[in-house]
């Protein structure tokens, strides 16, 4: 197999998901966050930490075959990249803010100056909806540009909102984007061995962290009722019982509502009923 060159957030908000994830999946750990590259021979892959805004234009560029990014950084590098996959964390929405009262929607942006560090996805942003605005770009912090007097805008990462309200900004308009990590490898590149066990795998820890394993125990007669509470993937495993008329019973639930699932079960009369956790899963 030949080597899986792999680009890997080395600082942000990424960093450590994506390093728990590629861990999880069986990849190999940096040893410090000074490593800069990691070989991992067991699972044919190089691993290559860089800065997230520059993993898209790495692997548009097609020196890396794959990298881990955040969807808006990869449009707005507007580099030749494109997503095989999301993996569920670095959620987040690209949104504009302002003084509260000032602004309610894009449209009233026409001369205004609007600061953010991600100038290629406003600037289409702004192209697509025709208005003419000025794009400040600053590298980070852009929510202080409003108060310094370098902006009247700001268009900027929200997820809890915190920062916005800290320095007395309010969203306004609609979401400009919605983000969240994503696998990414050079747009129309075929995918590779190494890549389609990278995917197989992420998407073994994907599922494995959204679901648990259901046991329990049922008189025979309800298994009806034991089923539509818990149908699993395929069907639930039914076993005997070593006790005339049970049997046992094992199903993959999700894992949000699955405390409901129990409570139901044990409604209809399960006994001995268990949750536990899914480290890997393969569908
Ligand atoms: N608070 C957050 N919550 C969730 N996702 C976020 C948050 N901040 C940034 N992101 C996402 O993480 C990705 C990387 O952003 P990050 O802020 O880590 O990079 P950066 O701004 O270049 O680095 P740094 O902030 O270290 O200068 C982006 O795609 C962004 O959407
Ligand atoms: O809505 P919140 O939960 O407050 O999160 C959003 C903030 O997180 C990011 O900041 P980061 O720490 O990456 O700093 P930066 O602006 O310098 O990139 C982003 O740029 C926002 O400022
Ligand atoms: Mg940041």
């Amino acid at each position: 197999m030949t080597m899986l060159r792999l680009a890997v957030p080395n600082k942000g908000v990424l960093t450590e998901a994506a390093q728990t994830i590629l861990k999880e999946a069986g990849y190999r750990a940096r040893k410090d966050s000074k490593e800069l590259v990691v070989v991992d021979p067991e699972n044919a892959c190089e691993l290559f930490f860089l800065r997230p805004r520059d993993i898209a234009v790495y692997v548009g560029e097609g020196t890396l075959d794959a990298g881990i990014t955040g969807l808006d950084m990869l449009f707005d590098s507007g580099a030749p990249a494109e997503e095989v996959m999301p993996l569920g964390f670095g959620v987040s929405t690209f949104r504009f803010a302002a003084k509260a009262g000032v602004f309610s929607s894009v449209r009233d942006l026409d001369g205004m100056r609007v600061a953010t560090s991600y100038a290629g996805l406003l600037g289409k942003h702004l192209a697509e909806v025709g208005v003419e605005a000025r794009v400040i770009k600053l590298d980070g912090a852009v929510e202080t540009a409003i108060r310094l007097g370098v902006a009247d805008a700001v268009a900027d990462v929200v997820e809890t909102g915190t920062t916005l309200r800290n320095v007395g900004l309010d969203v306004f308009g609609d979401p400009i984007a919605h983000s969240q990590a994503v696998l990414i490898k050079r747009a129309g590149a075929e995918e590779t061995s190494g890549l389609r066990q990278l995917v197989r795998r992420l998407q073994g820890v994907i599922v494995a962290r959204d679901y648990v394993m259901i046991d329990y125990d049922i008189r025979a007669e309800r298994i009806d009722e034991a089923i539509a509470l818990t149908p699993g993937m395929e069907g639930p495993t039914v076993s005997p019982l070593h006790r005339e008329g049970w049997v046992a019973v094992r199903a993959m639930v999700p894992r949000k509502g699955h405390q409901q699932v129990m409570d139901q079960l044990g409604e209809i009369g399960a006994k001995a009923v268990l949750a536990t956790a899914i480290f890997a899963c393969r569908l």
